[in-house]
């Protein structure tokens, strides 16, 4: 029989995020409309983080407003602080994520606070969304290389990881925000997060700068990982990580996973469809 893996589509918040020219908020309402009728569990729908820092999110509450949420999809958004969880509360995300860092040059650029003071910021958020029934994830980004500090130690993935499972995350997301893995950085990072996470509470989120996302996807598959994010159209990157180019592709991806016998419950005429849609936006992606 074969094997299931989840796919988690991130395509409208991270692929969306850092599109260049702002992206109609009715775009982004058809393409989770298309999404949501493609066979996903989770979709990552937005993320409700100050407009000043991510102008393209700006609407994250006219966009989870907008869509037809399909039977069985759990509908998320990125929560970087209390204000942003009462917002994506209010806006009646199903899920919620914090998102950290392995490096503390990413985490200043990126959330405007250390390591340490970004645990203090997500305790709230955790304990709140556990108390109102919404499950949290955890990222950990520059799982192993960072745009300002090069390489990351795999010891200082697993001691944020450790942290972020142990506040109540029900499931850690390993970013390589700057796609500088490499199947041997990829199997040397997750053993060490392996000794402090469960590997079945892990998800590997590799972005495709280098072209390596397919084969540390297959590294990582031999690790023992059944969970994947990928974005639609290859979209993706982050503001705040110069150089970071797309996620991996959701279509390459699903299609890598069928060849290997793995079964991903995708529809791929309607990714296609999806895929057409973006081709209207016009860049960044494959
Ligand atoms: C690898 C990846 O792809 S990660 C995703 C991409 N990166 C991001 O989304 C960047 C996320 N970063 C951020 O959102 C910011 O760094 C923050 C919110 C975490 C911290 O920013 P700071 O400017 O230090 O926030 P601070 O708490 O000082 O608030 C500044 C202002 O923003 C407002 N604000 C704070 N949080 C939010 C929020 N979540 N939503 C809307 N407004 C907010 C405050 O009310 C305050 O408003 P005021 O100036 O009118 O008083
Ligand atoms: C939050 C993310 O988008 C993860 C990453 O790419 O580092």
């Amino acid at each position: 029989m074969m094997e299931n893996v989840r796919i988690y589509e991130v395509g409208p918040r991270d692929g969306l995020q850092n599109e260049k020219a702002i992206v109609p908020t009715q775009t982004k309402i058809a393409l989770i409309d298309l999404l949501s009728q493609a066979g996903f569990s989770h979709i990552e729908a937005t993320s409700f983080v100050p407009a000043k820092w991510v102008p393209q999110m700006a609407d994250a509450t006219e966009v989870l407003n907008g869509i037809n949420r399909a039977h069985g999809v759990t509908y998320a958004a990125l929560t970087p602080n209390i204000i942003g969880y009462e917002k994506a509360l209010a806006a009646k995300a199903d899920e919620v994520a914090i998102f950290g860092a392995a490096s503390e040059t990413f985490s200043q650029k990126n959330i405007n606070c250390t390591i340490a003071e970004s645990i203090e910021r997500f305790i709230p958020i955790v304990e709140r969304a556990l108390a109102d029934g919404v499950p949290v994830r955890g990222y950990v980004s520059c799982v192993v290389g960072c745009p300002y500090e090069g390489d990351i130690a795999p010891e200082a993935v697993a001691q944020i990881a450790a942290k972020l499972f142990e506040l109540g995350c029900y499931e850690i997301s390993l970013g390589d925000t700057i796609g500088a893995g490499t199947p041997e950085k990829i199997i040397a990072m997750l053993n060490a997060v392996k000794q402090h996470v469960p590997v079945d509470k892990l998800a590997g989120h590799y972005h495709d700068t280098n072209g390596n996302a397919l084969d540390n996807v297959k590294a990582s598959l031999n690790e023992g990982l059944r969970n994947f994010d990928s974005a639609i159209g290859g979209l993706g990157g982050c503001p705040y990580a110069p150089g970071a180019k797309g996620n991996v592709s959701t279509v390459k991806l699903a299609h890598m996973l069928e060849r290997e016998h793995y079964h991903t419950g995708l529809n791929f005429d309607v990714l296609a469809k999806a895929e057409a849609l973006l081709s209207t936006l016009g860049e960044n992606h494959d």
